[in-house]
This record gives structure tokens, sequence and C-alpha cells, in this order.
């Protein structure tokens, strides 16, 4: 457990400088809001934290591999429908890498509390027009007026109420009979059989001998309707987490209960800074962004802060570096962590380091370039001798175009068409299935 000074002064982190915080013009509605919320009832409880991070020291330890996937920004408005194909799409890529890796895989989304976005700039300009920018909706509202761009305490309370229904229709769709593996499998043998996707093949082949292997040999493929998929997101709205933090009734532990692994972004990861400083007062598994700029020193202090007593699964660090740094950068990085001792859980994010704009506009990525950091990860733990330990992905289970090329070859051109993100440009539905079976076969020649 964290035996960290810190947790004595859990409101220790009011103290230091906190990055990225809305300022709301309402105190008084404010202190309103938080009072509810610490009324109101865990989102998530002791025992499944607990579980996750059981589930993260086995990634940690090169037993198990971590899928996490989801929206960059979900919305208040997204649909039963919309949730149904996300769940969906991260349940058919974990079937994938679970033959490729042969080890379980850890389905974790950026879901059910994914509300508040650090930005790099404060004010948004369109036709001269300058207002706040778009925080994420549990802070204030996307459509470009004063109004909606205003910070509203209230939206904390519906942040709290979506991420509520969320967690009900994941449970839904996870338990009933949804998640079975060999409607999964099924789904996945729609995709292979496109045209686009024929390099895959043989590998699809395969998954099916080895699916109808198991049934042969008699498995009792109804033990396997069940899966369970944990909820992740940005710890960055400090007041929002802290009033949402519960003793748990059986341990007595601290836990924030508005998710079961919270992390702390790239803008806000300052070892001295509020975000490190209230996460090492709860005990979930927390995970750290770090991007090229970080340096070896800074590794040693965020282990120190978050995980004193060595704690495994208590502390991942999720890689964000760019195609063309991860190679350069990285090693020094694990060797750091190598050199402190205590256990850390490398997970590669391949999104946010490879952000371009194209000749539209539009903030996109390339296809090649988040694979080919995916390669670059692999390959700077394998000259380690260390574990690479998951993936990190934003994606959507809609038919979006957002990110470039991929089987479909989405073109510059083509990102008008559908590009529906709130912030950041995500996997569609086939470029995230195409993603997990490139890495499923990198995970198979390990
Ligand atoms: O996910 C997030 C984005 O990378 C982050 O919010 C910054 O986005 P921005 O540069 O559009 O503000
Ligand atoms: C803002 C994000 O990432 P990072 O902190 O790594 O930039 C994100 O994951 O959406
Ligand atoms: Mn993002």
């Amino acid at each position: 457990m964290v035996d960290n000074k810190r947790a004595e002064y859990p409101s220790f982190w009011r103290e230091l400088p906190a990055a990225q915080q809305p300022i709301y013009p309402d105190t008084d509605a404010l202190k309103a809001v938080l009072t509810d919320l610490r009324s109101r009832p865990p989102l998530v409880f002791g025992g499944e934290v607990d579980s996750l991070r059981k589930c993260m020291a086995e990634a940690g330890r090169g037993r198990s591999f971590v899928l996490m996937g989801g929206d960059c920004a979900e919305s208040f408005y997204d649909s039963v429908e919309s949730i149904r194909r996300k769940v969906q799409t991260i349940l058919q890529m974990a079937a994938v890498l679970t033959y490729g890796a042969s080890m379980p895989v850890v389905k974790i989304g950026r879901i059910a509390g994914q509300y508040a976005k650090p930005r790099s700039i404060d004010v948004e300009t369109r036709d001269g027009v300058s207002l706040p920018v778009y925080r994420g909706d549990s802070i204030n509202g996307y459509d470009f007026t004063s109004e909606a761009r205003t910070p509203d305490p209230s939206r904390m309370l519906e942040a709290y109420l979506r991420a509520g229904t969320t967690l009900n229709i994941i449970r839904a769709f996870t338990t009933g009979g949804y998640a079975d593996l060999r409607r999964v499998h099924s789904w996945n043998q729609g995709f292979t059989s496109n045209p686009a996707y024929m390099r895959f093949e043989d590998f699809a082949d395969e998954i099916d001998r080895a699916m109808r292997f198991m049934e042969a040999a008699g498995v009792d493929f109804d033990t396997l309707r069940q899966v369970h998929l944990y909820a992740s997101h940005e710890a960055l709205q400090l007041e929002y987490e802290d009033s949402m933090v519960r003793n748990d009734f059986l341990s007595g532990q601290r836990y924030c209960a508005s998710g079961h692994l919270l992390w702390i972004g790239e803008r806000t990861r300052s070892p001295e800074h509020a975000h490190v400083s209230f996460l090492s007062s709860v005990v979930n598994p927390v995970a750290v962004k770090i991007g090229p700029a970080t340096s070896p020193l800074e590794v040693s202090s965020l282990i120190e802060r978050l995980n004193p007593a060595g704690d495994p699964g208590r502390l991942t660090f999720i890689t964000r570096m760019g195609s063309n740094r991860i190679r350069d950068v990285l090693p020094r990085l694990i060797e750091a962590a190598s050199v402190d001792g205590r256990p850390v859980t490398w997970i590669a994010d391949p999104m946010h380091g490879n952000t371009i704009v194209s000749r539209g506009n539009y903030k996109t990525r390339r296809f090649d370039a988040i694979i080919d950091e995916v390669r670059g990860f692999f390959e700077v733990h394998k000259a380690l001798g260390t574990i690479p330990g998951g993936i990190h992905i934003e994606l959507t289970g809609n038919d979006v175009t957002e990110v470039l090329g991929g089987g479909a070859q989405i073109g510059e051109a083509n990102l008008s068409e559908r590009y529906e993100t709130l912030v950041d440009p995500r996997l569609n539905h086939e470029q995230s299935l195409e993603m997990a079976f490139e890495v499923a076969e990198m995970l198979r020649n390990e």
C-alpha cells in the first residue's frame, strides 16, 4: 500500500501549484456542487480497484498485456450505440492481442470519466472573436459562445451522473453474453474478410484454428462470456477528483472512486505539483504520461512520490514520445527506473507524440507513425531486457475520418468527411482492429 507521509495530509495538494484548472466565476455554486458530490455513492469500489492493481502488476512482470483505449474526450451526448461500438472495438482488439501475446489482456477504457482536457492554449479565436478554449464537458461547453465556454460547476455533477450511466452500460455489455468470445471472434472474421485487410488473412486463419481446437478439446465457452473492462481517465480536474475520494468500507483505505485507474497528463506531471501530490494520497493504480522532454531525474522523483513503498502495479509510465524520438529518448528513462529498482509497468501511447496539422487545418495523425512508435517501444524494451506492458490508444467504434492512412487509405481530402472528435484525432473502428493485428504480430514475434 501507499506508505507516504503525504497520505497523512490528504489536502496537501491545495498548497501546491496546479496547472490547467478552471476558474469558476460563481464560487458559492462550486462549493454547493462539491458538497453534493461528496455525499454521493462511489462510482467504483475498492475491491475492483485492487483487482486492477494486481493486473497492472502482472503486466509489469510480462505475464499479461494492457490494452487501454477510448476517446480523447468523451461527450455527455455520447449515445448508447456509440458506447456499445467502443466497447465492441476494445473487445475485438483484446481478442486479437490475447492470441498474439499468448497472455491475458487487461482491458481498460478511457471511458466513464474522460471529460476534462488539458489544452495548450487558453483561448480559441474564430473570425476575430476570442473565447476560452473548450476544456471538456465536465468544465465548459463545446459551442463557440461566451455562455458555453464559461466554466460551470454543475457540469461536474453531470459528469458524475454520465460516468455512472456509462459504467452501467459497460457492466451490461461485459456480463450479459455480449462479450462471448465466439461472438467477438465472428466480428473479427467479418473484419478480415474485407479485401483491404487481406494481409492479416493467415493470422486470422490461425486464430480461427485455435478457436476450433478449443471447441474440439471441450473448452466450456460459456465460462468465457464475461470479461472485465476497467474504467480510466485523466485525473485533471482536482476539485472533482478530490470530491470523489472515499474510504473503502472494507479495507478503510483511501480510494479515488471516480475510476479504477487514474492518470496524470504530460502537462501536469511535475513531481512537485498538485496532481502528483493528490494521487500520492490515494491507493488506486496510477499512471503518468511522459513525453520526450522528461528527464531521468523526473522519472526517479515520480517513483519516489507515487510509489515510495514499491508496490507492484501501483505505478505505470505511459510513454508518448513520437515515432521519431522514442528510440533515442526512452532507453535512459527506463534505465533510471531500473536503477531505482521499484517496479514500474510500461505502456506505449503512440498517439500524442505523433499529432500533426493537415493542409486543411485538421489536427491528425498518420497511421504508419502510430505503428512505428509501438515498434520502437518494443525494440527499446527488447534491447534493455525490460517489459513492454501494453498500449494506450485514442479510438472510437464509429466510422470517423480523423487519422490518415490505414487499409482504407484515408487521405487529407477525406478528413473533412467525418471529423467528429471534440479534441484529438482517434483511430476509427477498422483502424483500431488493424492496429490490433499489427501489434499482435509484434507480440507473437517477441
Ligand atoms: O488530448 C489532448 C490534447 O493533446 C491536449 O488536450 C492538447 O490539445 P490542444 O493542443 O489542441 O490544446
Ligand atoms: C492529453 C492527453 O495526453 P498527454 O497528457 O500525453 O498529452 C490525452 O491522453 O488525451
Ligand atoms: Mn488526447
